[in-house]
């Protein structure tokens, strides 16, 4: 084949133990089922003795996620700071590398595995009415499962943090903090919002279907420009910039930690899973961790700071769990209570509405060989295997916002579909008569999805405790779309009547593009596509999206859902801070790996500011 006349070969063992090797990881991920640990018990014995042994470092970093890694790694450019980073997860591996895998990884270990609460206005359409919630658990946390799409969302998002009383989080704050991280390989980028040579590659898809091609005509059609939505305009459209490096998945854990391996000051554990954070009732003071790994109980202690990255399921659930949260809650379930703070309300989550797919005619111009697809991918970074599968991402005003007209309050993704589909939706456990009724006749198609994202919802949720059995995953309770004067879902259904425009362009109308005309199951009653059907089918296909926040709230003390403060210290504790998605106090508009990676690095500068003063 012509691959042989290429500069340099690839041994066939080798091709074939990374075709192995992912194999293996797709016959796992489609049988394998996410079970509740239930079974714990620390004998006061054991604590005492782990106590006893306890190590001693300055910093410990709870959660090798997004922020944690980045975290851990600028704390310990400082040679005299010894640095524990404690991660639930497992390091990466071969096939969560390759971006094509994302969906599948849901289903496997390296997703913690939550669902919601019952909801009544949202998820109908997924068993028991359940809307399972994806979080990493993982060196890298959700940056080695997520779909790698990096958002940094509006400027209007960080001036409202500010205007909050949370000073030196204002866009024009933030924005050398974006700079530092990132290593922008698109041409041409604004310097003023951008920059080479940071930690963080970033680059577009390697591998673009001839879907983008139309959609961007379509867009340009529906009079949407063409931008970068992390420069200066973000109402428009554009094809993703993601956190890869040449068409490999690239983690915070491969960005930061790596660069960190050689520092002696850095000890970085993964599969230990922290319980809780040991506050004396007596100065409240944090002392350390006690933690879990290979099924024995250790303690850690810290000398200057405990920083809980753990994301915004899971800090709120640690903080609860070491007597952090509102008091009634904690006494219930008899764990020594320390502070009155609201943790875990104020849960946001981006809901989603997944229910519109297009068909088309026109014939795939590329044909595809598997051989040669992992040739490419392992040789030039090239090819499907480096693509998430999103062609496409649209920031838009509704008319239902009365926000200013570049801000935007729904997100347009635009996902490629190879058939079948099943694989596809089993992580998102529709029942298998909401799946049939409207997926099913899609198995035989490649397909077009857009996915209707609200940036903004007015409904809030809250994460609580079932048991102090730090083994037990939490309550989720996002109640979405249950705001009284029901505007997340009148903005929804403003959302999807602007998806369907695209349908209507030529651009479209060239390759084909039909609707899927069959309509889900429970709104037999409407006329599939007439105004009652969108408005049925919400209830049924609103889904959680990735994007939670705002469980450990930033804000001033007079903030009665604030949990730290502007330098992310916990209210009324000493030594104690959250760096992740939960300390986000507003909604944001995109996704939030941007945010909390600048979380991440502001983090490591307010502390050094402060530690390196005294
Ligand atoms: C499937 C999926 C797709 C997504 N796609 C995108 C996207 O394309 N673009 C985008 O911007 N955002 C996306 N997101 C959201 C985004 O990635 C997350 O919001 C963000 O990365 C969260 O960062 P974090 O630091 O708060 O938490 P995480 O990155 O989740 O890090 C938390 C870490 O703490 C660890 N941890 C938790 N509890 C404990 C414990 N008790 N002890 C020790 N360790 C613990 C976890 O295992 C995890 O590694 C996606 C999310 C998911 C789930």
């Amino acid at each position: 084949s012509h691959y042989d006349t290429w500069p340099f070969t690839l041994a066939d063992k080798y091709i074939e133990e990374f075709k192995t090797n992912v194999e293996e990881f797709k016959k796992f991920a489609h049988t394998y089922q996410h079970h509740e640990e239930i079974k714990y018990e620390v004998e006061e014995q054991d604590l005492t003795e782990a106590t006893k042994n306890a190590a001693h470092y300055d910093f410990i970093i709870v959660g090798g996620g997004t922020s944690g890694a980045i975290l851990a790694s600028r704390l310990s450019e400082i040679p005299e700071w010894k640095i524990l980073l404690l991660e639930a997860g497992a390091p990466e591996t071969i096939a969560t590398k390759v971006p094509k895998n994302w969906e599948l990884l849901k289903n496997t270990p390296y997703n913690w595995g939550y669902v919601t609460t019952p909801q009544n206005y949202s998820c109908l359409g997924m068993v028991d009415h359940k809307c399972v919630i994806p979080t990493g658990r993982a060196l890298g946390g959700t940056t080695s499962i997520n779909s790698m799409v990096y958002t940094r969302g509006n400027p209007r998002d960080y001036d409202l943090w500010s205007d909050l009383g949370n000073e030196g989080w204002c866009w024009a704050d933030v924005l050398p903090y974006y700079k530092k991280l990132e290593d922008a390989h698109f041409a041409p980028f604004d310097k003023k919002y951008h920059h080479f040579g940071g930690p963080q590659h970033l680059e577009h898809p390697q591998y673009l279907r001839f879907l983008t091609d139309h959609t961007l005509e379509a867009a340009k059609e529906l009079d949407l420009h063409l931008i970068d939505y992390n420069g200066k305009h973000q109402i428009g459209i554009s094809v993703p910039q993601l956190t890869s490096k040449c068409g490999k998945r690239f983690s915070t854990a491969e960005a930061y930690l790596e660069r960190a391996e050689k520092r002696d000051n850095l000890i970085v554990k993964p599969l230990s899973q922290v319980l809780k954070v040991l506050i004396s009732t007596h100065t409240k003071e944090a002392q350390g961790v006690v933690y879990l790994h290979e099924g024995k109980t250790f303690v850690a202690k810290a000398e200057k700071e405990v920083v809980l990255a753990a994301g915004a399921l899971n800090t709120p659930k640690i903080l609860l769990l070491s007597g952090v949260g509102p008091k009634e809650d904690c006494e219930k379930l008899h764990i020594h209570h320390v502070a009155d703070l609201k943790v875990g309300h104020n849960l946001k989550i981006r809901p989603s509405f997944v229910g519109l797919d297009f068909l088309y005619t026109a014939e795939e111009a590329q044909s595809h060989d598997e051989y040669h697809d992992i040739l490419k991918y392992l040789k030039y970074g090239k090819g499907p295997l480096t693509s998430p599968g999103i062609e496409a991402l649209a920031f838009l005003k509704t008319n239902i916002s009365k926000s200013p007209l570049t801000y935007p309050d729904i997100e347009l993704k635009f996902l490629s579909r190879y058939h079948p589909q099943q694989d596809l939706y089993s992580w998102m456990k529709p029942t298998p008569k909401h799946y049939d009724s409207l997926w099913k006749p899609l198995e035989a198609h490649n397909c077009l999805k857009i996915i209707v994202t609200l940036n903004h919802p007015k409904s809030s949720g809250i994460v609580k405790l079932h048991t102090s059995n730090p083994l037990r995953p939490p309550i989720i309770e996002p109640h979405f779309l249950s705001d009284e004067d029901e505007k997340d879902y009148h903005t929804i259904l403003a959302g999807i009547k602007k998806a369907l425009k695209f349908s209507h362009t030529e651009a479209f109308k060239k390759i084909g593009i039909k609707l899927n005309h069959h309509g889900v199951h429970g709104c037999e009653e409407t006329e599939f596509g007439t105004e009652a059907y969108w408005e049925c089918a919400i209830k049924y296909l609103v889904v959680a999206t990735e994007d939670v926040s705002g469980t450990a709230r930033m804000g001033p003390e007079s903030d009665h859902y604030a949990v730290v403060d502007k330098k992310l210290r916990v209210h009324g504790i000493h030594n104690l801070r959250v760096a992740d998605a939960s300390v986000i106090p507003v909604t944001m508009s995109g996704s939030l790996v941007g945010p909390t990676m600048v979380i991440g690095e502001k983090a490591a500068h307010i502390i050094m500011e402060e530690w390196l003063e005294h």
